[in-house]
């Protein structure tokens, strides 16, 4: 599209919702809605910290990226079956179709499963059966990323991808995620090279909470193609320049940001900075249960609080679906349907 169409200011929110969009940076586990803790923990006989429901969601109030993982982690314990991984999913994927997602590339964490007791088997093949039916029956692409988890060694990631290796065809990619702070890229440097070597599509958190050393590190020494996060990159020049020239994309979560304390106000957000400097952001929900809005909730809020209007939001949807994983044909049929909906909307 050569020149995005004049939107009045009052219709962006109903065109936030209507264009397609991908999300590539969520956490599945991240999606456990108190009610579903809940009745998950009904259903297997679990003991919560919290007698009900309104008692777990006064609780999210966090003050930093560990606050919030401590709690998440909690959550994710009612998580036994394949049947539980599969509802999870299928919740979010419903929440994504409302929001006109038309692809989501999610994270999951087998480490916090399996070190519970569950099988890996039991994790992948819930979430990917979900994926499946949702793109079946709901039109919606998915696609799962394996995310290590950063605060545990090299060794137990390595034994996770071995275990994973078996079902190597129903994920595409990995991360790492969890406590950033004092777990740098480097210490991943040899199960990443493994995996790169298995021809898996590689991304990490870094620059969340991190210093921009370790969105270097994450880019140089594991290889990345997607840094998650990356909203620390500001502070350093000479990686902002790279940022622009080599494209890599920034996979931005501006209510998570608020949530965790990275930003004070969203309207000092960064985001509406690294895009006009030329950087590859765009907009996702990381943990929507935990930090108040799915996608469209953090695309309409940051809007809201930024003054931005229709031509970033063409960017940073666009930016969405040419920095998915999925082929170029199928990015190819997204865009021209992003720019059908600009186009409709500017006739009506
Ligand atoms: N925002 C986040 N940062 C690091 N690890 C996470 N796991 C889930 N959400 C995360
Ligand atoms: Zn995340």
């Amino acid at each position: 599209m050569n020149t995005v169409p004049r939107i009045e200011a009052s219709r962006l929110p109903a065109l936030l919702q209507a264009m397609p969009k991908a999300e590539l940076h969520m956490h599945i586990e991240g999606s456990l809605e108190p009610e579903l803790i809940f009745a998950l923990a009904q259903r297997n006989g679990v003991q919560l910290a919290y007698d009900s429901v309104e008692a777990l969601r006064a609780a999210y109030a966090f003050t930093d990226l560990q606050s919030f993982l401590d709690i998440y982690y909690a959550g994710a314990s009612v998580l036994l079956h394949e049947q539980d991984f599969y509802d999870m999913a299928r919740a979010y994927l419903d929440r994504a179709v409302a929001d006109n997602v038309v692809h989501a590339e999610i994270f999951f964490d087998p480490q916090t499963h399996t070190e519970r007791g569950v099988g890996m088997e039991t994790v992948i093949n819930g979430l990917y059966r979900a994926c499946r039916d949702a793109q079946i029956e709901q039109g919606i692409s998915a696609s799962l990323i394996l995310s290590f988890l950063r605060h545990l060694s090299e060794e137990s990631a390595m034994q996770t991808l071995e275990a994973a290796l078996p079902l190597r065809d129903r994920f595409i990619g990995v991360g790492l995620d969890s406590s950033e702070l004092g777990n740098p890229p480097e210490k991943f440097a040899r199960v990443f090279a493994r995996c790169k070597e298995l021809g898996l599509r590689l991304v990490a958190h870094a620059g969340e909470e991190g210093p921009p050393a370790y969105i270097w590190g994450a880019l140089d020494t594991l290889q990345v193609e997607r840094i998650d996060h990356g909203v620390q990159s500001e502070k350093d020049e000479r990686l902002m320049q790279r940022l622009v020239r080599e494209q890599v994309p920034l996979t931005v979560c501006p209510l998570s940001n608020l949530k965790l304390c990275v930003v004070k106000d969203l309207a000092e957000h960064n985001l509406p900075r690294l895009l006009a400097a030329g950087l590859k952001v765009m907009i996702n929900s990381d943990d929507p249960a935990y930090f108040g809005g799915y996608v469209n909730e953090n695309y309409t809020q940051l809007f809201a609080a930024t003054g931005m209007g229709a031509p970033e939001a063409y960017q940073l949807a666009r930016n969405s679906l040419e920095a998915s994983f999925a082929d170029d044909a199928q990015k190819a049929e997204w865009i021209a349907r992003l720019d059908q909906s600009f186009e409709q909307f500017a006739q009506s």
